[in-house]
C-alpha cells in the first residue's frame, strides 16, 4: 500500500498540517490525545473535507484540492473500525458479518465468509444477536464485518481502547491474522506505544497537528528512552514453555529462559524493563538470578543520565539500560561480551 497525503485542515485555533509519502502493509499513527489523528484518517476516508492539499491512495486521487477531485467515502473502498463497535443492534452476527460482503462489488470480492469466520473464531456465535456479546466479542464482529467488505485499505481508530489489557492481548492476534490472511494493509491508530509495537511496522508521529517522526515502533520507543522518559521496554515473544519446573522454561536467545509467571496466551508475549538487566564483564561465579545470557554488544546509545545496550543473544535482541559509570566501568562497546541477569520473577505476562 503506497499513501501520499498533503493536506491541512483547521478548527479553530487548531490546525493539522501532514505532508508525508508511507509505504507498506503495517502502518501505525501515534500521538497524544488531540494531536490530530482522527482528524487525518477522516479525511482520507472522506469523511472530513481538507482545507487544502491531495490525498494520493495507491496512484489514485482521492482528493485534491487544486484539480477538484473529491470522490465519495463509499468509493474509496476504505473500511473503519472504531474504538465502540457500533454494529447493528437489530442485525444477528452473521447479517452484521454479510452487511459488508453484500456491499461490496463482486469483481473487488476477496474475502470469504467461511475463512474469516474461522479466522476470528466466531463459528458458535453467528446466530447470536449482537447486544449480548461480550466487548471483545463485539470487537471481533466489528473487524469481521470491516475485512468482509474487502477494503483495499482498513483503518482502525483505537479499536482497543475501550478494552481491558487481557481482551486487547487476546484481540491482537486475531487482528494481525485476519489482515496478514487475507492480504488486507491496515492504518492502526493509538497513543499506546505498545500497541504500535505490537501492530505496525512503520509509524507516523503527530503531535499538535504536525507529523514530528516517521519510522519503525521500535525506534520510536528507543529514541522516546533516548529523551530519558522512560526505560526501554522489552518485548519478548517466547511462545509456548517447553518445561516447567516449578518455574516456566522457553527456549530464547541461544539458551534458555526461567520464568516465573505462566504465559497468558499461546503467543506467550512478555514485557521485560531494560532496568531490570543486569550487566556483567565476566562471567560471575554465583547469582540469585535464574537467567544468565552471554550477549555481544551490537550497539549502545545515550538514555538521559543512562546508557542503553543492545545486546544480541543468539539471534534474538535485549536492551538493558545502565548508568554511564557502570559503562565505562564495563568498558561497553560494540562487538564487546557482557552477561546479562535477569530474575525469573522480572518478566510480565502480557498475553
Ligand atoms: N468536528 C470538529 N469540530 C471542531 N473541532 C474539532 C473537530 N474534530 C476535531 N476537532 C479538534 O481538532 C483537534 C484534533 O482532534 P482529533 O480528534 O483529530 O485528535 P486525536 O489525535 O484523534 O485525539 P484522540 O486521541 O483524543 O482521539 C482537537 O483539538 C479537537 O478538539
Amino acid at each position: 500500500m503506497e499513501l501520499r497525503m498533503a493536506v491541512s485542515k483547521s478548527y479553530g485555533p487548531f490546525r493539522l498540517d501532514a505532508d508525508f509519502s508511507v509505504q507498506g502493509e503495517r502502518i501505525g499513527i501515534f500521538g497524544e490525545s488531540g494531536s490530530g489523528k482522527s482528524t487525518l484518517i477522516g479525511m482520507l476516508a472522506g469523511l472530513v473535507e481538507p482545507d487544502d492539499g491531495t490525498i494520493c491512495l495507491e496512484g489514485e486521487t482521492l482528493f485534491s484540492r487544486g484539480e477538484g477531485v473529491a470522490i465519495p467515502t463509499e468509493r474509496r473502498r476504505i473500511a473503519m473500525v472504531f474504538q465502540q463497535p457500533s454494529l447493528f443492534p437489530h442485525l444477528s452476527v452473521r447479517n452484521n458479518l454479510l452487511y459488508g460482503y453484500n456491499r461490496c462489488a463482486s469483481q473487488h470480492r476477496r474475502v470469504e465468509f467461511d475463512p474469516l469466520v474461522q479466522v476470528l473464531k466466531l463459528e458458535g456465535l453467528l446466530d447470536r444477536g449482537v447486544n449480548n456479546l461480550s466487548g471483545g466479542e463485539q470487537q471481533r464482529v466489528a473487524i469481521g464485518r470491516a475485512v468482509m467488505a474487502s477494503p483495499r485499505l482498513l483503518v482502525m481508530d483505537e479499536p482497543l481502547s475501550a478494552l481491558d489489557d487481557d481482551l486487547k492481548f487476546q484481540i491482537i492476534p486475531y487482528l494481525t491474522r485476519v489482515c496478514g490472511q487475507f492480504g488486507i494493509p491496515f492504518i492502526f491508530i493509538s497513543h499506546s506505544l505498545l500497541e504500535m509495537r505490537l501492530m505496525t511496522d512503520t509509524v507516523l508521529m503527530f503531535d499538535k497537528g504536525r507529523l514530528v517522526e516517521q519510522g519503525s515502533a521500535d525506534e520510536l520507543a528507543r529514541r522516546r528512552m533516548g529523551l530519558g522518559q522512560v526505560g526501554y521496554i522489552n518485548l519478548l515473544r517466547l511462545g509456548r514453555p517447553v518445561g516447567s519446573n516449578g518455574l516456566h522454561t522457553f527456549a530464547w536467545g541461544g539458551g534458555k529462559l526461567l520464568l516465573s509467571a505462566a504465559p497468558k496466551s499461546e503467543a506467550g508475549l512478555y514485557e521485560l524493563s531494560s532496568r531490570d538487566i543486569i550487566l556483567f564483564k565476566q562471567h560471575p561465579e554465583a547469582i540469585s538470578a535464574r537467567n544468565l545470557l552471554k550477549g555481544l554488544v551490537v550497539a549502545t546509545f545515550e538514555s538521559g543520565s543512562k546508557t542503553g545496550v543492545e545486546l544480541a543473544c543468539g539471534s534474538d535482541r535485549l536492551i538493558a539500560e545502565v548508568v554511564h559509570e557502570a559503562a565505562a566501568e564495563l568498558d561497553i562497546r560494540p562487538g564487546g561480551e557482557l552477561y546479562a541477569a535477569i530474575k525469573a520473577s522480572a518478566f510480565r505476562p502480557l498475553g
